[in-house]
């Protein structure tokens, strides 16, 4: 395989340019045997014969260590050399045979920023004004029969129990129009550089009594990645009839040069009338409810959404 012919040849500097998809490139110079190489050019060739190798992070110093350049691996569309490398040159004879890339093998990145690792949020309270609250509680009891179980992009069995309202013009308007003009403060508090703002989603959730959603994040898919800060506001009636449901937000740790969910967490209270921000590349899940009556109007009740960095 490819190892053979390269060490016949000396490593040379191979000038690498990293195309990303949304148009975004970066060059990077490489010497011809390092695993870094030969990892992004394993992550295309993988694409092109359908087998899974999507998942990995890339952490490349740029500008002589001073910066660092991050992305998941399905971001890569392409790679310009010069030199030219033909993919053939670095595939596996038996193309049916992953190569292995150890994790040690693989250049360190330079160490990340501890405060990376630690999960930050924003939860702002009185969001809405009393009567704007009242409003939305009176609209989603009128909404109830439009309401459908959601699902997960995997369709896991048992991940997800909730229910949503894909449609509810009158309030998302309301709500994304508050986001964006609220976000530069969120972004200032939790110390996050301003970014150019593309969409911004949201949905109308319910969770009833046994109503939970598991260990999960929300930029994991391809149609996802672009996703960069998850909101959940949170509202129901009063007095409150559920229990529990509350958010954890776990911490980060690398392993396998990708980001995993830590043994430590926040926890959000799930507080009428407030909003809660976060990446939502962070790991995070909703604890059970528990709603004794089961009654919809009893639900504890979001609008949830994201909001995009744009391409
Ligand atoms: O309801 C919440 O607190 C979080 C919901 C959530 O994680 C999601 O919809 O992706
Ligand atoms: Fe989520």
């Amino acid at each position: 395989m490819n190892t053979t012919i390269q060490q016949q040849i000396k490593p040379q500097d191979v000038k690498v340019k990293i195309l990303l998809t949304g148009g975004h490139q970066c060059t990077v110079t490489l010497k011809s045997d390092t695993p870094l190489l030969h990892s992004l050019v394993k992550t295309l060739v993988d694409r092109t014969q359908q087998t899974p190798g999507f998942s990995t992070l890339f952490q490349i110093p740029i500008d002589g260590g001073r910066s660092a350049l991050s992305f998941p691996g399905e971001n890569l569309v392409g790679l310009v050399t010069e030199p030219p490398i033909y993919l053939q040159q670095l595939q596996p004879q038996q193309p049916a045979t992953p190569v292995e890339i150890p994790a040690t093998e693989i250049p360190a990145p330079a160490p990340p920023v501890n405060d990376d690792l630690i999960s930050r949020y924003a939860q702002i309270d009185n969001f809405l004004t009393p009567a704007e609250k009242n409003k939305l509680i009176k609209y989603v009891l009128a909404k109830e029969s439009e309401f459908v179980s959601t699902s997960t992009s995997t369709n896991a069995e048992d991940y997800r129990r909730s229910m949503v309202l894909h449609s509810f013009p009158e309030f998302s308007e309301l709500m994304v129009n508050r986001i964006k003009a609220i976000l530069p403060d969120v972004l200032k508090k939790l110390n996050i550089p301003s970014f150019l703002l593309g969409e911004i989603e949201a949905q109308l959730t319910m969770h009833n009594d046994n109503n939970f959603y598991k260990l999960h994040n929300d930029s994991g898919s391809p149609d996802t990645a672009s996703r960069f800060f998850t909101y959940v506001y949170y509202f129901n009636r009063e007095p409150k009839a559920f229990s529990g449901g509350e958010l954890l937000i776990y911490d980060s740790k690398i392993e396998n040069n990708f980001y995993v969910a830590d043994e430590t967490f926040r926890t959000v209270e799930p507080r009428n009338n407030s909003i809660v921000f976060f990446l939502s590349r962070y790991m995070h899940e909703v604890l059970r409810v528990s709603c004794p009556s089961k009654a919809f109007a009893d639900s504890r009740f979001t609008i949830n959404g994201w909001v995009r960095k744009a391409n």
